[in-house]
């Protein structure tokens, strides 16, 4: 079966990897590249079209991000998207100009042709626009397609060459009408078919783990979270027994984690599991550090030192496979992305790694991998477990980590999602926790004076973890929380609720 991809070309921002995820969505494989990407290599992977992001910057800057203008001699479909049409525009001769009036939202859009991307699509559509510049004079060989009040020209083509180009953004959830005209992009103008599934997915990485390991041998980093035990068994199934999986206590777990993980993996698995008991060798590295991005690097470098010093025992190890997601690489911050917090496995490497990378999930949000899991026939309990950190505990103690601190979280923890449970909202709620800040306060406790650390609650909805809205949990199970929390774990005299949604915050408080 033919592999079809549609590359979507970064040239900026946190949220065009949802470009990607539309496409994957309408059943055609996609990857975002960096814009910087050389045309040579563009052409070895051969995509059936092109999508052009949108991005931050403005084109008539003089260091805006450009393509070779040879990518549009191709033949090959593309479809540039806000900075994505701006850019197009310039590069065939058009202008851009910044008008008095910006269009930032909601809008109605009026599609003025009935072919292409816009077929069945003709007249007025909501769409979400953003954006400062505009086109000015569209350039020759183009035709114009749509039009807002603010906007004489908000979509335009040139059907010779198979150009499409929207100023509106297609691949949100605001622009209702959006995966239709992806839809006709992807079916009408490349040609695609749509034989992207999950299952062929799994096919895919299996043969190509196969063929980039041989007969090597290859480590696994398995948490027992969704995203790794998901690598592991794909990766299982590629190559057997040549895997070996570790499992690491850092001392950051949750309460009865590594007991639970053991079981699982040994009893239901079989697979070969290597149980590493680290928490002496983790506190050494972290003991007296407060500062986030400190820790994070900390922890992220003696997991692959540990890695290496079990690889060793193992004999000749190449490869590690990690359950690496989309998010905790742009959030580690790309080319066109800036640095929010470095995940462990991404921006936490050492950079004398001798391991060579398997990320098979790397293009994927959590919601997809959890697709993978159930396709390979993964329990409930591993596919719907709530994400939890590599760092773990270490990053949920705001400031300097102590063993002391350490066994207040677990404990709040622990309470914290017993209750969620019993409540029935585990699989609701995207992520329920607890976070120790470094900070003590004054309270009454049987006519005695207390002066102990407050707890604070942190639970959110989301879809894929880059954006999150804080959970409206009932008063009536606050209220159980904060009771139990105060009156089972000395030491912790106050309960506060989170109510910040992300952006501005962050789900984890590091
Ligand atoms: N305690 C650990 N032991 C071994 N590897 C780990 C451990 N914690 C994290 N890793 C590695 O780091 C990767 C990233 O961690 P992350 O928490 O994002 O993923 P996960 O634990 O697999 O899934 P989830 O996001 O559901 O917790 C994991 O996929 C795994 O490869
Ligand atoms: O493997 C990981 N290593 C890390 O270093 C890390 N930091 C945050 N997270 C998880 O990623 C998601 C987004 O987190 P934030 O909203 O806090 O940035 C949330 O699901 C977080 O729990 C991590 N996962
Ligand atoms: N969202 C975008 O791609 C914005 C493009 C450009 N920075 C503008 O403001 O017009
Ligand atoms: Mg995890």
């Amino acid at each position: 079966m033919e592999r079809e991809l549609v590359l979507v070309l970064d040239f900026g921002g946190q949220y065009n990897q949802l470009i990607a995820r539309r496409v994957r969505e309408a059943n055609v494989y996609s990857e975002m590249i960096s814009y910087k990407t050389p045309i040579e290599k563009i052409k070895e992977m051969n995509p059936k079209g092109i999508i052009f992001s949108g991005g931050g910057a403005s084109v008539n800057q003089e260091n805006a991000p450009r393509i070779d203008k040879e990518i549009y001699e191709l033949g090959i479909p593309i479809l540039g998207i806000c900075y994505g049409m701006q850019l197009m525009t310039i590069q065939f001769g058009g202008e851009v100009e910044r008008p008095q009036a910006h269009e930032y939202g909601m809008t109605e859009v009026t599609i003025d042709v009935n072919e292409g991307i816009w077929e069945g699509l003709i007249g007025k559509r909501q769409c979400l626009m953003s954006h400062g510049d505009a086109v000015k004079v569209i350039p020759e060989g183009f035709e114009r397609a749509a039009h807002t009040g603010n906007t004489p020209v908000a979509a335009m083509f040139n059907k010779e060459k198979k150009l499409y180009a929207v100023q509106y953004h297609p691949e949100v959830k605001h622009t209702p009408d959006g995966q239709a005209m992806l839809e006709n992009f992807l079916y009408r103008i490349c040609g695609c078919r749509g034989n992207w599934t999950m299952e062929s997915f799994i096919q895919t990485q299996i043969s190509e783990i196969r063929q980039r390991v041989g007969g090597k041998k290859v480590l696994c980093a398995l948490s027992g979270g969704v995203d790794s035990s998901v690598a592991a068994v794909l990766v299982h199934k590629a190559i057997g027994d040549q895997l070996t999986c570790i499992y690491v206590d850092h001392g950051f777990m949750r309460k009865d984690e590594s007991v639970q993980v053991k079981k699982t993996f040994t009893e239901q698995f079989h697979l070969n599991l290597d149980f590493v008991e680290a928490d002496e060798r983790f506190m050494a590295k972290v003991s007296g550090v407060s500062e986030p991005e400190e820790k994070r690097k900390l922890i992220g470098n003696e997991f692959i030192r540990l890695f290496e010093d079990e690889a060793r025992k193992l004999g000749q190890v190449d490869f590690l496979v990690q359950g690496t997601l989309y998010p905790d690489i742009v959030e580690s911050g790309t080319e066109t992305a800036e640095t929010i917090k470095t995940h462990h496995n991404v921006g936490g490497l050492p950079e004398d790694m001798k391991f060579e990378l398997i990320e098979p999930l790397r293009m994927l949000f959590k919601d997809e991998v959890r697709k993978v899991g159930i396709e390979l026939g993964l329990p409930e309990e591993i596919v719907w477990r709530q994400p939890f950190p590599g760092p773990g505990l270490a990053i949920r103690i705001i400031g300097e980590i102590t063993r002391e601190k350490l066994d207040l979280l677990r404990e709040a923890d622990a309470v914290v999602r017993e209750e969620i449970r019993k409540a029935n909202l585990h699989r609701d709620i995207w992520q329920y926790f607890a976070v120790l800040p470094s900070i003590r306060s004054v309270g009454v406790m049987g006519d005695g004076r207390t002066y102990g650390y407050p707890v604070i609650l942190r639970a959110v909805t989301s879809d894929d973890a880059m954006t999150a809205d804080w959970a409206k949990l009932p008063y009536e199970l606050l209220e159980v929380i904060s009771n139990r929390i105060v009156n089972e774990i000395p030491g912790i005299n106050r309960v506060v609720y989170d109510i910040t949604s992300k952006p501005p915050g962050t789900i984890e408080w590091e």
